[in-house]
């Protein structure tokens, strides 16, 4: 099947079975086996240095899985083990701290430029670039729907942490792809921003977009979120629903601390005991 057709049958967002990734002599994912449905809003949560950023990297093809003796694929993504990193980011979104630094650090880069260069995986526009009038369209309505649009106009490198998050975000959009994965998107936020962000996530996962989101803080797992994947030591830990895996034990073994978990209307937060 080419990677532009339809596919008939929906496949997993992500499948990993028994991924190992090795780094310095030692395994830095460890035969980690999950599942992600589409639709099925997910929360990839762990301590610092728990392999979070290096399943992503995985997902995102910036680094790859050992091999496995019996020769089959340890990584599937929307039913693929193989993509064209631009065919794989029409369908999956990504925004990640290293994908801000390279467009923040990438002078002069204007944002709406930023925005509409993601049809072309690319960093900016170039003169083999043909951008089409829904492209553009496309491009200012995912600036929009992210509070940006007031920023065209900008240079990539002006913009504070949070305004070059909500355009690397759209940029992430402007494909309406299935789904995004979004690695500690509220880093660097203010307290309101990151309030208002969250509230766009919610947006996004009530109207189709599947959610993948990676954090260390519980309370950014969003009610829409009821799947949540625990890390330690590069293994899964735990996996399940929020009411599973969401427990005072649970993340005090996780988090190597003992820790009280409540539940503040629809979101969870945790305070050391
Ligand atoms: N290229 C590498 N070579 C060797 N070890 C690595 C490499 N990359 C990451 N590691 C180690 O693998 C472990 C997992 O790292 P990773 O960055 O995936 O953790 P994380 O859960 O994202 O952490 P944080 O919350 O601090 O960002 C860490 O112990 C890290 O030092």
């Amino acid at each position: 099947m080419q990677a532009t057709e339809p596919y008939a049958v929906p496949a997993p967002v992500l499948e990993l079975d028994q991924a190992c990734v090795a780094g310095e002599g030692r395994l830095i994912l460890d035969h980690v086996s999950l599942r992600i449905e589409e639709g099925q809003h997910t929360a990839i949560l762990g301590a610092n240095g728990s392999g979070k950023s290096t399943l992503v990297k995985l997902v995102a093809r910036q680094l790859y899985p050992l091999a496995r003796d019996d020769g089959a694929n340890s990584v599937r993504v929307f039913g693929r083990a193989r993509w064209h990193v631009s065919q794989l980011r029409s369908l999956l979104g990504m925004v990640s701290p290293a994908t801000q630094l390279d467009y923040t650090t990438d002078t002069p880069l204007e944002v709406f430029d930023a925005v509409v260069s993601g049809f072309f995986a690319a960093r900016g526009l170039g003169l083999d670039h043909q951008v089409t009038h829904a492209m553009r369209e496309r491009a200012h309505e995912a600036l929009e729907l992210m509070g940006a649009g007031r920023l065209i106009g900008r240079s990539m490198a002006s913009l504070s942490t949070g305004e070059a998050r909500r355009v690397l975000i759209a940029r992430a959009l402007v494909h309406r792809p299935r789904a995004l994965l979004l690695d500690e998107p509220t880093a660097g936020l203010d307290i309101a921003t990151r309030r208002r962000f969250l509230e766009t996530l919610r947006h996004l996962a009530q109207h189709g977009t599947t959610l993948l989101l990676v954090t260390h803080h519980i309370d950014e797992i969003i009610p829409e979120i009821d799947h949540v994947v625990l890390l330690r030591d590069g293994k899964v830990m735990r996996r399940g629903t929020k009411a599973d895996v969401l427990s005072s034990g649970v993340m005090s073994e996780a988090f190597d601390m003992p820790l009280e978990v409540r539940q503040r209307g629809e979101f969870f937060d945790a305070a050391p005991l």
